[in-house]
């Protein structure tokens, strides 16, 4: 058995657990991931936030000194980006006093993003948004949409929707594995005032999940294409973001973190403990 100090937080119902290694000892494997993320042997979260100095990232060319947000989703996978988990690894770095100033940089595989303490609220710079107006199929049982493709340093597959409560997404969304041959997060929008819209999203590498912070700001970017109007409240099944389009993307929202433990993980099969 190995014994890991952890915490849980969640931003908007999105929840994550959250592992410290500063120097990149721990080295999680998949099925550790699959551990920590599973509801009813593990802790339980829709991904892993692991804390580590940004030096010890091969593929980072930043500052070494900065905390890097490693994401992985409850499958395993590595994302590239994670909005809501970014603001709950902030929240975290702050209460742990691993991070004293208000302004956070933090590292991620999609690049720099700055997070803004700002009491309840964190305020990230997501970075830019990229739209790709071709769109592209996406099935859910017999029904289709044209989506639009947006990045946000991760895929992004977005539906204009009438009604979200109508959707079945206990199963996933079909889509094209060659426009997205890594995967695809499917949003589903649907206006419901002139700067507000209602989203539910499946995500890569996890399935339906209460929020996605970077599915409400490729939302809100699609949002602007089909309304206009650069700055949008989301509303998802866990609370609300605020996005606003400019220079770059700012998505503000809340985070909490609620735990704080040690957990024993199974030992990986077949190896010498
Ligand atoms: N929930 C996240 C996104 C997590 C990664 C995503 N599932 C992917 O594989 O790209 C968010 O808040 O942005």
């Amino acid at each position: 058995m190995r014994s890991w100090s952890v915490a849980k937080g969640h931003g908007t119902e999105n929840d994550f657990v959250i592992i410290v290694d500063r120097h990149g000892m721990l080295a999680p494997s998949d099925g550790d991931v699959r551990f920590l993320c599973d509801r009813r042997a593990g802790i339980g979260g829709d991904g892993l936030l692991r804390a580590i100095k940004a030096q010890h990232i091969p593929e980072w060319d930043g500052d070494p000194d900065l905390w890097f947000m490693d994401y992985r989703n409850a499958d395993g996978s590595i994302s590239e980006m994670c909005g809501n988990g970014v603001r709950v690894f902030a929240r975290f770095l702050n209460e742990e006093g691993l991070a004293n100033d208000p302004l956070i940089p933090i590292g991620t595989r999609a690049g720099l993003r700055t997070a803004h303490l700002e009491r309840d609220l964190i305020r990230v710079d997501m970075g830019p948004v990229t739209l790709d107006e071709q769109t592209t199929p996406i099935r859910l049982g017999d029904r289709e949409w044209a989506a639009i493709g947006v990045d946000v340093g991760n895929p992004h597959a977005v539906c204009e929707v009438d009604d979200v409560d109508t959707l079945d997404l206990t199963r996933a969304p079909g889509f094209s594995s060659e426009r997205f041959p890594r995967g695809v997060n499917v949003e589903f929008v649907q206006r419901i005032s002139e700067h507000q819209v209602r989203m539910r999203v499946f995500e890569r590498g996890v399935g339906e999940t209460r929020s996605c912070g970077t599915g409400t700001v490729a939302a809100a970017a699609a949002a602007r294409h089909w309304y206009g109007g650069d700055s949008w409240q989301v509303d998802v099944l866990g609370g609300q973001l605020q996005i606003e389009l400019a220079d770059q993307a700012y998505l503000t929202g809340p985070a909490v973190v609620v735990l704080r433990g040690e957990v024993l993980l199974p030992d990986p099969p077949g190896g010498d403990h």
